[in-house]
């Protein structure tokens, strides 16, 4: 971790993080007292096989979930203390997601669906389309701005759902295989936009992928391994 980061405030932190799915004939312990502390600004990767519990801890880390036992710290609140209504505003004000399945409203053009966390937080139509098309600039759709999802790519679809989590200037990007339907060149460019928001606003991200490349890229490199997180050792460059 660079120096600048390690005086970072903490942005992200997780205690004794633990979700046990009750639902079949046993227990599943998924995350079992999980610890994980990402600064602002910083970029973690977590990696780990499949259904190692990364999406689980994905949707504990937003608030999609709760933990059967443990915390979940943003920017200094608790989730835990929140009920839903305050924990939609808090989402909306503090986090941004991209998920695999982007759920981008169909009858929306991209404009609208990049703008729409800035709309449901009461800023003007005019000014929250302003903020959205830059952004759609910086991730390369500002000439499909005016498409509905069913009219583009899955990769534009995923620049759009990355513009959207981006537009609020969120403290934590939560993001599940964010260029999983990118060619590298596109790739790159979100890589380069995700860097230049960690510095430029302190943004901390989480990301989960399968993709060495994208990881390495990152601050840190966690595995997740039998419901704890471990450092991951970095080849040597
Ligand atoms: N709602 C649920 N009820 C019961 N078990 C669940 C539930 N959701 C996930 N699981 C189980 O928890 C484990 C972790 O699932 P999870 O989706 O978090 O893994 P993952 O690491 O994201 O996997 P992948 O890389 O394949 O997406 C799996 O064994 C899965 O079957």
């Amino acid at each position: 971790m660079n120096s600048t980061i390690s005086d970072a405030p903490v942005m992200l932190s997780c205690q004794g993080l633990t979700r046990v799915y009750s639902e079949g004939p046993q227990d599943l312990t998924v995350l079992d007292r999980l610890t994980l502390e990402v600064r602002a600004g910083e970029r973690v990767a977590i990696v780990g096989s499949s259904g190692s519990g990364k999406t689980t801890l994905l949707n504990l880390l937003g608030g999609l979930d709760r933990p059967s036992d443990g915390s979940v710290v943003i920017a200094g609140e608790s989730l835990a203390g929140l009920n839903e209504t305050r924990l939609g505003h808090f989402r909306n004000r503090y986090i941004g997601f991209v998920y695999q399945f982007h759920h981008l409203l169909a009858e929306f053009s991209a404009l609208e669906n990049a703008a729409l966390p800035l709309i449901i937080r009461g800023q003007r139509k005019k000014e929250a389309e302003k903020r959205a098309m830059g952004i759609l600039e910086r991730v390369g759709m500002k000439a499909r701005a005016d498409h509905k999802p069913g009219e583009l790519s899955g990769g534009e679809r995923q620049r759009v759902a990355i513009a959207r989590a981006l537009v609020t200037d969120p403290s934590l990007v939560l993001m599940d295989e964010p260029t999983g339907n990118l060619d590298q060149a596109t790739a790159g460019t979100i890589l380069t936009l995700m860097d230049e928001l960690a510095s430029e606003s302190a943004c901390a991200f989480v990301i989960v992928t399968h993709d060495p490349a994208l990881a390495a890229h990152q601050d840190r490199v966690l595995r997740l391994d039998a419901g704890k997180l471990l450092e991951q050792e970095r080849a040597p460059a």
